[in-house]
């Protein structure tokens, strides 16, 4: 429950604010709201052109914090009420773009509108009114590894030099234009371009987040079930698809590439430290991500096999993984970061934040939720064209 007698990272009173968070529906609004309304005495306004995911916090009308969140569907693109809603909060936390590996190919345009045109107002809004903003950029800024580069054989690919990625010392490594799936990552890093300039020359107060890989229930949606079958969401989601449906996973380009996953309830962790220590988190660029949940994209498939089987009470198939080109898979322009590690230095000694839960256990508890939530639907469209023929 919302306590009163919260404190912050030095042991001063917590202050009830404001917060308009943009995205608010989406997977990691919808965890940040979860939170917000259950340990804090927070109030949020939530902007969205969707709100499926946050329902049960807003309905009913008699939920115990019902007079501390609002919801106000709206595409930020195209409407006038953005600033006002800016102004009557005290915190702005920008979550809205598009944010899957399929689009940034196949939808450059749309991309690149979403991650950085779109985001300009709120920028200014928040600038032009001395609102402090939390904007969500990504581990994607970096790009490739610098390690990428070096003869596979190069015994310096195993120095953390080569392929740790810091805030304030790592470049930024794209692919050329013609590989599209840099949209992306470029518009990203060309919004925390302008936050940063806006805080340097209009001191506008504000903190940028890189998530590294943040999982768990409500991420995506699964193909014809709550998102159109021919969607391709991101690989916490695909994998869970092809489990629930006895498919092979599929191993774009044989499943080489390397991520960190970090247990989204962890993350939510590292962001509420920022809402409520904006003086240890203004002007600041946070890695947020589990170092210590590494695998290949082939481990991660072989892990959540093993896991859905257990979670499931269904025995594993004989053949649980295939190979696909990544451009039979996300088409032409798709490119891939090798390797992604996160400095934790500025985190920790700023917030203190440490991740807590391995990579097994987050994935028995994300997997338990999608077999509850999913399988029985599934079980019902796949079912379908049989009972109609
Ligand atoms: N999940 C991760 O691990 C991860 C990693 C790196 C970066 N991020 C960044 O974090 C943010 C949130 O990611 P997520 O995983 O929750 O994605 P998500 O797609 O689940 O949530 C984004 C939400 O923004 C909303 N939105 C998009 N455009 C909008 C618009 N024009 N007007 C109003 N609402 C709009 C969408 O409807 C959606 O609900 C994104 O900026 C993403 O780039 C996430
Ligand atoms: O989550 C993050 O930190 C960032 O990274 C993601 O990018 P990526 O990790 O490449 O996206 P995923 O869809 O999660 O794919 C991870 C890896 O799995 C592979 N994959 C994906 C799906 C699949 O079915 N099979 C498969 O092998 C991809 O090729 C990629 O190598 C997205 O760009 C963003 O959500 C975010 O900014």
């Amino acid at each position: 429950m919302a306590s009163s007698n919260r404190v912050d990272l030095g042991g001063n009173p917590i202050k009830p604010i404001t917060i308009c968070m943009i995205g608010a529906g989406g997977f990691i609004g919808s965890h940040l709201c979860e939170k917000l309304m259950a340990e804090t005495p927070h109030k949020v306004l939530a902007l969205d052109v969707y709100n499926d995911k946050i329902k049960h916090l807003l309905e009913p009308d008699t939920l115990p914090w019902a007079d501390r969140i609002q919801f106000h569907r709206l595409n930020i693109k195209n409407d006038s009420r953005l600033e006002s809603l800016i102004r009557m909060a005290d915190l702005t936390i920008n979550l809205a773009a598009i944010c899957t590996p399929a689009d940034y190919n196949t939808r450059p345009l749309d991309t690149i509108y979403s991650n950085f045109i779109d985001a300009i107002p709120v920028v200014k809004y928040c600038s032009g009114n001395n609102k402090r903003l939390i904007h969500f950029s990504t581990c994607e800024v970096y790009g490739k590894t610098i390690g990428s580069f070096l003869p596979k054989d190069s015994p310096l690919r195993q120095d953390p030099s080569y392929y740790v990625l810091s805030e304030d010392t790592s470049p930024c490594i794209f692919g050329p234009i013609e590989k599209q799936r840099w949209s992306y990552a470029c518009a990203k890093q060309l919004i925390e371009r302008l936050i940063y300039a806006e805080g340097a020359e209009n001191g506008l107060d504000f903190t940028i987040v890189r998530p590294f890989n943040w999982i768990g229930p409500r991420m995506d949606f699964i193909p014809g079930i709550d998102g159109p079958s021919e969607g391709v969401p991101r690989v916490l989601a695909c994998f869970s698809n092809n489990l629930l449906r006895r498919e092979p996973l599929k191993l774009v380009d044989g499943g080489q590439s390397q991520r960190t996953f970090v247990y989204i309830k962890d993350a939510i962790e590292a962001v509420l430290l920022m809402i409520e220590n904006p003086s240890r988190s203004n002007g600041q660029i946070f890695n947020v991500g589990n170092p210590n949940n590494e695998v290949t994209v082939k481990q991660l498939a072989e892990m959540m096999t093993e896991v859905y089987a257990k979670v499931s009470g269904e025995p594993s198939l004989e053949t649980p993984t295939i190979d696909i080109s990544s451009e039979e898979f996300y088409g032409v322009g798709y490119d891939d970061s090798d390797k992604r590690i996160p400095d934790m230095t500025i985190i920790n000694r700023q917030l203190g934040w440490n991740p807590k839960t391995s990579l097994w256990d987050l994935l028995e508890s994300t997997l338990t939720y999608q077999h509850r939530t999913y399988a029985e639907a599934i079980k019902q469209a796949t079912a379908k064209p049989a009972a109609s023929s």
